[in-house]
């Protein structure tokens, strides 16, 4: 099941450097954990903001909370989730 996911972030703005720099490192590792795994096969920033849109290919909506749930920016982050479905007419 696909979900195209889009990602808000707004730290808050007395967070210290070191610590959301931390947070954004954890972040990065975790992301790209599920990347390999094929769980996260698109991520993109979106141009100019702290945002991105992210394809999530997974097996349940309960699989997807789980994993936005443990994204260590999550409280950080404003989410919007979209299913998606096949188009008739792609060719793939
Ligand atoms: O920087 C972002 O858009 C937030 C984020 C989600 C996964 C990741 O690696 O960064």
């Amino acid at each position: 099941m696909k979900y195209l996911v889009h990602m808000d972030v707004n730290l808050p703005v007395d967070m210290p450097a070191r610590e959301a720099a931390e947070i954004k490192a954890t972040e990065k590792a975790y992301s790209q954990q599920l990347q390999r795994s094929g769980k996260w096969p698109e991520i993109w920033r979106v141009a100019g903001k702290y945002a991105n849109y992210s394809i999530l290919d997974v097996d349940s909506h309960d699989e997807l909370h789980e994993i936005l749930q443990n994204l260590p920016l999550f409280p950080y982050m404003q989410i919007s989730v979209v299913p998606l479905a096949k188009h008739p007419s792609d060719i793939k």
